[in-house]
This record gives C-alpha cells, structure tokens and sequence, in this order.
C-alpha cells in the first residue's frame, strides 16, 4: 500500500513531466530548471517585458512568444504574472517564458537581457490629458530603469508608458546619473502613431494599408504627433480638407479609443501589434539586418530640442542613424512649431523629476 508520503512525491513527480519545459516562475519549487530537457539554448534574442499582465502587456507577451528572433521571454508585473506566465507557456513556439513577480524579483528578470519593453503604468481614462498620467507613470519608470542600468545597462529599451514625451527624457536622465546613458539606446514607442496614419491614410486613398507609409514625427500627444502627409509612400495628393481631417484623426486617435473604451483604459491591442513591430524591427537591428527604418522618439539633434520623433535606422546599437525630416510643407511647418512648443516643456518635465 503505498503511503500518503510516497503519493505526494509521485503526483510531484507526474506534475513534473506534465509541466510545459518552457514554463517556470522565478522561485517556482515545482519544477527546477534542472529537470527540463529544454533549457533555452535556441538561437535568439532574450526579451523582458515590464508590465507584462497589463492590457498592453498581455497580448504583448504572447505576439512576442510568436516572434522567431526570440528565444527566451521575461515577463514581469507587479502583478498576475504567475497565470500569464503559465497560459502564454502553453503555446507551442520556441522562446523560453519566465515569469517574475514584484520588486524583489526586477533584478532577475532583467539580467542579461538584449531587449527591455515597457509597458507600465496607468493608462488614461476619458477627460485626461496623457500629461495627467505623469505624477504616476514618472515613479514607475524611474524604478524600472534604475533596474535596467543596474541589471542590463546595454539592452535596447523601448519605452511606451505615457507620457512617453516626458517619461523617454526621465529614463535618459536616470540612465546618466547611472553612469550607464547610452542616447541610440533609449527609444520611445510612437509606432502607434505611424500605424494608425498608415491606416487612416490608405482608407482614405482606397489602398491596402500595408502598402502606405506614412512618417510621423515630433512626440506622442496631441499636436506633438505629426503626420508628414506630403512625404507618404506612395507619392499622393491630398486636398487641404483631407490634410485637416487625417492630421486630426491621428493627432486624436489615442483619444478616438479612450472615449470608445469609456473609462476601461486606452488602446491596447493596436498598442501591442504596433509594439512588436516596433520591437521586431529594433531585433533585426540588432540581429545586423541592413536598411531597417522606423519613426521612434529618441535624443536627436534634428531640431533645438533635445528628444525629437523621426525615422531611425536600427541597427547592432540601437538608434544608429537619425534622419532628418525633408522637406516640409506650408501646413506641416506651422505643425511643426505648435509641436516643438508643447514638446519643450514636456521634455523638461521629465528632466527636472530625476534633477530636482
Ligand atoms: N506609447 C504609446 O503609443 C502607448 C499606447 C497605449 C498606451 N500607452 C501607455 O502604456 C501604459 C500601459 O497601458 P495599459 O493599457 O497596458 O495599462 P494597464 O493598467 O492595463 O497595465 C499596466 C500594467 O503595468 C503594471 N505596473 C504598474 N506598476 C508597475 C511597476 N512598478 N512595475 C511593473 N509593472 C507595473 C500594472 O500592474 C499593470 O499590469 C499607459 O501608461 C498607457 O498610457 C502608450
Ligand atoms: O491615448 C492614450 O492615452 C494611449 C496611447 O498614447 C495612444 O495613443 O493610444
């Protein structure tokens, strides 16, 4: 008769084969590394996501478990990262999933990492400004990257929690008290905003959306997102009716899903598809993939401002080449100063948090 000792150690152990390889929690005691056959040795890149329970941060992680440059995925929250986790490890792609839960365990999720995707924070709710997000969102951000500059000081990391205008600036100003600042580094996410000009556009047009690129410079908050109607590809016309009405929707589109979401959050499906194309195009960079192009908010000397959106090619460091925005039109000139306006001060918002 086996005895009720025996019977827990067997269940342990069919528990055990039943597991998926590619789950473990950080300070798990059913399932030790040890006993995996897999043990994430595949080619590919080591990816963390902060704020991986979250509405962004959920179908985030499970586009990037998809991704093929991806061989090992951190996901950690402040919370729910143990259900994440062990959902998004049942799905049969080959990055190794890890979970990570609170602050104890920011260091461990974040150690050796090549890419860190942040998605932590509060989002709006219908009435606020993404500025109103700054007095909870800048804590956040700060804690996060003092981590990376202690943990994985040369990771990529794409920064999305708003207001990204102020946040990107709080996370170079913690980076270089750290000692650790490295400028093409350091992007802020406004893929959002090329992905809903690109679909706006191409519906106005009649095209497929695929086939339309639109740059979208600047920031990422209300006139700071500039759309260049007269550098989209394909080469196109628009009337002055049809500049005001695209440069409108998109400036707003944040705030078109606040209002529809009505107090649930914002975007957040767009905002995980445009955060994997956006952190895919950073992977092959990194990868030593040629001629990969993005628009990402980043430090740039294209204006007088210290952090300016524009089309960056990606490459093995980051950010290695900054272009410059073309030739503007008479509408996207007088944009482009209302924008470098509201950019400035928000810039220096974020700066003085981490100086004061
Ligand atoms: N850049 C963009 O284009 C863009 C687009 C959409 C949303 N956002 C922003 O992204 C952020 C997240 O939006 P959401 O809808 O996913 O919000 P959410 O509230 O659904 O999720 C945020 C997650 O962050 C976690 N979190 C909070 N504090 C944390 C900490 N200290 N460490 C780690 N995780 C922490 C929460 O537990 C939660 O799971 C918001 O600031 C939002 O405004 C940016
Ligand atoms: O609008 C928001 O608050 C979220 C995000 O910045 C967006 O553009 O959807």
């Amino acid at each position: 008769m086996e005895s009720c000792a025996e019977a827990t150690q067997r269940i342990a152990r069919i528990s055990a084969h039943l597991l998926p390889p590619n789950f473990q929690m950080e300070g798990s005691s059913v399932l030790k590394r040890a006993d995996c056959r897999a043990k994430g040795g595949a080619p590919g890149f080591k990816v963390a996501i902060l704020g991986a329970a979250g509405g962004i941060g959920q179908p985030l992680a499970m586009l990037m478990k998809m991704n093929p440059l991806v061989s090992v995925l951190h996901l950690y929250d402040v919370v729910n990262t143990p259900g994440v986790t062990a959902d998004i490890s049942h799905m049969d792609t080959g990055a190794v999933v890890r979970g990570f839960l609170g602050q104890p365990q920011l260091e461990n999720a974040l150690t050796g990492m090549d890419l860190v995707i942040i998605p932590a924070g509060v989002p709006r709710k219908p009435g606020m400004t993404r500025d109103d997000l700054f007095n909870i969102n800048a804590g956040i951000v700060r804690t996060l990257c003092e981590g990376i500059a202690k943990s994985c000081p040369k990771a990529i990391v794409n920064l999305i929690s708003n207001p990204v205008n102020s946040t990107v600036p709080i996370a170079a100003e913690v980076f270089k008290k750290a000692g650790t600042y490295d400028p093409k580094r350091l992007l802020g996410v406004t893929m959002l905003d090329v992905v809903r000009a690109n679909t706006f556009v191409a519906e106005v047009l009649g095209l497929d959306p695929r086939e339309v690129d639109v740059p979208v410079v600047g920031g990422h908050a209300g006139v700071t997102i500039l759309p260049l109607l007269s550098q989209v590809k394909p080469p196109c016309f628009f009337t002055p009716e049809e500049t005001e009405y695209l440069t409108k929707r998109i400036q707003d589109g944040g705030t078109e899903v606040v209002q529809a979401k009505a107090g649930i959050g914002s975007a957040t499906l767009s905002m995980a598809y445009a955060a994997v194309k956006f952190a895919d195009a950073c992977l092959r960079g990194l990868r030593g993939d040629a001629g990969v192009v993005e628009c990402s908010f980043v430090a740039s000397e294209v204006t007088e401002l210290p952090f300016f959106a524009t089309k960056v090619r990606l490459g093995r460091n980051g950010a290695e080449e900054i272009f410059q925005l073309g030739p503007l039109n008479e509408y996207e000139r007088i944009g482009l100063e209302k924008a470098k306006k509201e950019l400035e001060a928000s810039i220096q918002k974020g700066v003085s948090f981490i100086r004061k």
